[in-house]
């Protein structure tokens, strides 16, 4: 059992499924710490996961050796700032799992070098079964990028990306993602109806179908290329389909929307930087 002594910063969605993970895994409740200024927020964290809570962030910070950042990107600068005059220095290890923050501004806003990982998670690590992106400053040691590592796996698979930069593609494909799914999703079921079945049986059929593909690509050591040939009879049906969707674009639509995406994601940190 995990004894690091973890304050999170905000104690909705993103915290709340870290802070589940995390006892999950074993990890001492009490030695979790989540602050928020919302009552209601406080005594269900509290409730559910037997969790230290505090409307009070600078108390929070002050008592850990990991901080995670779980705010709304637009409150970040405020947060970090009054944050800034209360940490320990040399600084503890803090965690980001803002869409969008820069470590130079979150650096900036909590006053000078900070060992910072960065991460882009996606609202699957809500069922612990995120994917999440993350990318450490100069300032963190290995150790402490292994210590961020082993915390944010709480919330799904993790994955180092080579430069802060690359978060915007994670961004654009596993942050976003989830979304591209579900339209899919959507899209089947309405198909579905409209070739005569049930509303429910033709939701319960995509969903189904969704979850059966995704568990056969995570489990299997085939490709998704391989497991689709698998499934694509030669002259049979799902060939007359791959060939309509092949034929209307659906690759190079979705390469265009994934770029779209990430272009988004670039100026969207601009904006967030722009005063650090
Ligand atoms: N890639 C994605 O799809 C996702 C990314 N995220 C990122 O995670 C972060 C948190 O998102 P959620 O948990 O979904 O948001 P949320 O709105 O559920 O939680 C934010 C919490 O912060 C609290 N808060 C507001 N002001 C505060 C302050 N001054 N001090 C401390 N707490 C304060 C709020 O009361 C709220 O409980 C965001 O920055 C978001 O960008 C979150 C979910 C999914
Ligand atoms: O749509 C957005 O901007 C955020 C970032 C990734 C998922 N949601």
């Amino acid at each position: 059992m995990s004894q690091t002594r973890i304050a999170f910063i905000g104690g909705g969605n993103m915290a709340r499924s870290l802070v589940a993970g995390l006892i999950a895994d074993d990890h001492e409740p009490g030695a979790l710490t989540v602050s928020d200024p919302v009552a209601e927020v406080r005594s269900r964290l509290a409730e559910t996961y037997g969790v230290h809570t505090t409307d009070d962030n600078a108390a929070a910070a002050a008592a850990a050796e990991v901080i995670v950042l779980a705010v709304k990107p637009q409150a970040a600068p405020e947060v970090c700032r009054a944050l800034a005059p209360h940490l320990q220095r040399p600084a503890p290890l803090v965690i980001s799992v803002m869409a969008g923050v820069t470590e130079a501004a979150i650096c900036s806003w909590l006053g000078g070098e900070t060992p910072l990982v960065r991460s882009m998670p996606n609202t699957p690590v809500l069922v612990q079964s995120g994917a999440i992106g993350l990318h450490a400053n100069a300032a963190a040691t290995a150790a402490q990028r292994n210590l961020a590592e082993e915390i944010l796996r709480a919330g799904g698979l993790t994955r180092w990306v080579d430069t802060e930069a690359d978060l915007d593609a994670v961004t654009a494909v596993s942050g976003s993602g989830p979304a591209y799914f579900f339209l899919f999703m959507e899209a089947l079921e309405q198909a579905a109806t409209a070739e005569g079945l049930d509303a429910d049986t033709a939701r319960l059929l995509a969903i189904q179908t969704a979850l059966g593909a995704a568990r056969m690509a995570v489990e299997s050591d085939e490709s998704p290329a391989e497991l689709r040939r698998r499934v694509t009879s030669p002259g049979g049906t799902t060939e007359r389909a791959l060939g309509t969707l092949t034929d209307g674009g659906l690759e190079p639509l979705l390469a265009r929307a994934v770029a779209a995406a990430r272009a988004r994601a670039q100026e969207l940190s601009q904006l967030l930087g722009a005063d650090a």
